[in-house]
């Protein structure tokens, strides 16, 4: 069960002919990482995953949903540690169904729970990982210290697991998931229980992951907002059917938004009287503080603002655009803007 190349990992820190065959490697839209198609998962009282089809592309791919929308589920059967009681998938082109050690081969996994041997060392774990995947010792032991490195437990690595922080254990996790080398790695909501700053540094490092080593990665979680800046693209899951799956700038460039800002040169209250007028425009702006929010119904909705504060008689101070955040479009009700 020897993984590819056993030496590329150590090779990229220490060699400078190192083979950047997957490092660094462009984002590529029409690559499937992940393809399936009508997967369904039935246990007694619920259908965790029903008739899911989509295509998860090669990079980072947030697989998004509530707590029990069916993403664990569709980890394990993706592993093949749970069958689907219909459907079919490819992992990296190898059929779950026939295929799944060749799929064990190339993959790592990053649980949600806490399973980590208390009275082991993190570099005892890790090596023991690698090993268990076929690498040779030698081989092993140099993975374990990069993977460790990669993930700042370097300093720690001979120390029991048992009394790490949360933030230490899910980085070991993180390293025994990337230990063998793979192509590909499902990380199983990995900012469980970390706080803001170890969340940051998590997501980081995952986005590290792709653009530093090459692997793919699938990284689960119930924040929508937190996996913005790390995925490629977002799946989004709900009661195991498929919600959304796009590129996360398409996702957060839609719906876009005007921000108006006006002075009365009068020195009334300009705002009101814009609000007025673009409403009588047939716009939409909402209001926030002395910022209108107008969404763009077509490309003329910028002249129509312009030319609708100068008929109000008002100057213009501000016409922007406003950034969308993903968590914005997924929210009941009116989205709060962040600029
Ligand atoms: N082994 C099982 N037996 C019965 N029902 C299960 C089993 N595993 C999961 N479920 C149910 O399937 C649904 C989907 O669970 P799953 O764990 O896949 O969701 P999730 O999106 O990963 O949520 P969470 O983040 O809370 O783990 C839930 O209703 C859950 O209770």
């Amino acid at each position: 069960m020897v993984q590819g190349n056993p030496c590329r990992w150590s090779a990229g820190r220490i060699n400078p002919s190192y083979d950047v065959s997957r490092a660094h490697t462009p984002y590529r839209h029409n690559v499937s990482t992940i393809s399936i198609e009508n997967l369904t998962k039935r246990y007694p009282l619920v259908t965790a995953l029903d008739a899911l089809t989509v295509e998860v592309p090669d990079g980072v791919c947030g697989l998004v949903g509530a707590n029990g929308a069916g993403k664990s589920t569709l980890i394990k059967i993706l592993l093949g540690l749970t069958e689907p009681t219909a459907g079919t998938a490819h992992v990296l082109g190898h059929n779950i169904a026939t295929e799944g050690e060749r799929i064990r081969q190339n993959i790592g996994y990053m649980p949600e729970h806490d399973c980590l041997p208390p009275d082991v060392s993190a570099a005892e774990f890790v090596m023991h990982m690698a090993r268990v995947s076929g690498l040779p010792a030698n081989a092993a032991r140099q993975r374990t210290a990069d993977t460790l490195r990669h993930v700042g437990m370097f300093e720690e690595r001979y120390r029991p697991m048992g009394g790490y922080s949360t933030g230490m254990k899910q980085r070991v996790k993180l390293a025994q998931a990337l230990a063998h080398d793979p192509k590909l790695v499902f990380l199983d909501e990995p900012t469980n229980g970390l706080d803001p700053t170890g969340r940051d540094e998590m997501l980081d490092l995952i986005r590290r992951v792709y653009t530093k080593f090459g692997i793919s990665v699938l990284v689960t979680s119930h924040l929508l907002g937190e996996l913005e800046r790390t995925s490629d693209h977002v799946v989004v899951i709900e009661g195991g059917r498929l919600t959304r799956s796009e590129s996360t700038k398409s996702l957060t460039s839609e719906h876009q938004t005007l921000i108006v800002e006006v002075l009365d040169p009068a020195g009334g209250n300009g705002t009101d009287t814009a609000m007025e007028a673009l409403v009588g425009a047939d716009l939409a702006p909402r209001r926030v503080d002395q910022l209108l929010y107008v969404p763009v119904t077509d490309s003329g909705t910028y002249d129509t603002i312009r030319d609708t504060v100068a008929g109000a008689g008002l100057g213009l101070v501000r016409l922007q655009r406003d950034r969308h955040h993903m968590t914005e479009l997924f929210t009941q009700g009116s989205p709060e803007h962040v600029s």
